[in-house]
């Protein structure tokens, strides 16, 4: 950011309306200083390395990244590389040289928990003081509940590890996203008259529950219902884990290019059935159930 901004502090992964409440914040500050609005990411969850643990997360960096500029019209987005010497680094040189120094922020926006700095030392009380005193613009969100708890990126992980589709989308305010190249897969789909595109899940990515979701597949300006199932396809004697859509009223070639999947809803589980002709079966049962979730949509 070579011009003044103002700036979201956060991860914001997945994009969802607790992450909203902040961003629209910072565009209606943007818009009233005349400058762009921006949004602080880091390239790894920082959970990954304070706890050792790698987080599967919800969006690659570019989704997130279409996300915020799509529902919250951010400007930019500024992906951070997080390593130790940034996990180590005392809050206020963090404040100092990278948020105001590097990024030129001239109001910075944070929500009620936000933490960072060595040891999670800063807060944003401290935040808010350390603005005060040279002049920058400060505001700290408070929490966005649904049903009585806060909306958060775990919370949304769960909710997708458990197959609950809807209730994710809910906390998200949008569909879930996945973009992904398409991939070849064994073309046994075609056999069957199921034609289907194979994503790659990017390996940092969660998996959802393995079943089938109603979806809608975005290429090329056109956004199609798609009935998509993501699994190790047992019937077949599938080895590793696909994402897989049938892409309603569509004949054509997307081999290597680059597909968005938009999910809304669970549709059932993956089954291991006795016959192709079985499988064939739900698969035209779910398509149907696909068109009618989207009919008055
Ligand atoms: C909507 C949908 C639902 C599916 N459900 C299952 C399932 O429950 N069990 C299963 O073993 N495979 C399931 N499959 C995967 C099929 O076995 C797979 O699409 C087919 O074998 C073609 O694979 P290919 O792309 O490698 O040619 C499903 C595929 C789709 C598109
Ligand atoms: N429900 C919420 N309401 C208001 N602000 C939120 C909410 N959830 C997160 N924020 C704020 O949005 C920014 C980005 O949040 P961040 O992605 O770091 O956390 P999160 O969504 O709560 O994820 P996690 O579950 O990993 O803690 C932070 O400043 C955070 O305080």
């Amino acid at each position: 950011m070579t011009r003044p901004c103002v700036l979201a502090l956060g991860f914001f992964d997945g994009v969802h309306i607790g992450h909203g409440g902040l961003l629209r914040r910072t565009r209606e500050t943007a818009d009233r200083l005349g400058v762009p609005a921006a949004a602080l990411t880091f390239d790894t969850h920082p959970d990954t390395l304070v706890s050792g643990h790698s987080v599967p997360l919800l969006n690659t960096p570019e989704d997130r990244a279409a996300l915020m500029r799509e529902y919250y019209g951010i400007d930019e987005v500024l992906t951070l590389h997080f390593d130790r010497e940034t996990m180590t680094q005392p809050w206020e040189r963090f404040a100092e040289e990278t948020l105001l120094g590097r990024y030129h922020a001239v109001h910075l926006v944070c929500g009620h928990d936000f933490r960072f700095g060595d040891r999670g030392a800063g807060n944003p009380e401290k935040l808010a003081a350390f603005c005060a005193q040279r002049g920058i613009g400060f505001d700290r969100i408070d929490v966005i509940e649904l049903d009585g708890a806060p909306v958060s990126s775990t919370r949304i992980r769960a909710l997708l590890e458990a197959g609950d589709m809807a209730e994710a989308v809910r906390c998200l305010g949008h569909p879930h996203v996945l973009t992904g190249p398409v991939v070849s897969g064994r073309h046994l789909g075609r056999t069957i008259g199921i034609p289907t595109a194979n994503l790659a899940l990017p390996p940092q990515l969660l998996c959802p529950r393995h079943g089938v979701y109603a979806a809608l597949a975005c290429f090329d300006g056109r956004r199609l219902p798609a009935v998509v199932n993501i699994g190790s396809r047992p019937t077949v004697g599938g080895t590793h884990v696909t994402v897989e859509p049938w892409i309603l009223d569509f004949d054509g070639d997307l081999y290597s290019r680059t597909l968005r999947l938009e999910f809304y809803t669970f549709l059932r589980p993956e089954r291991k059935f006795d016959s192709l002709d079985e499988l064939r079966a739900a698969i035209l049962h779910n398509a149907e159930q696909t068109r009618e979730f989207f009919r008055d949509r």
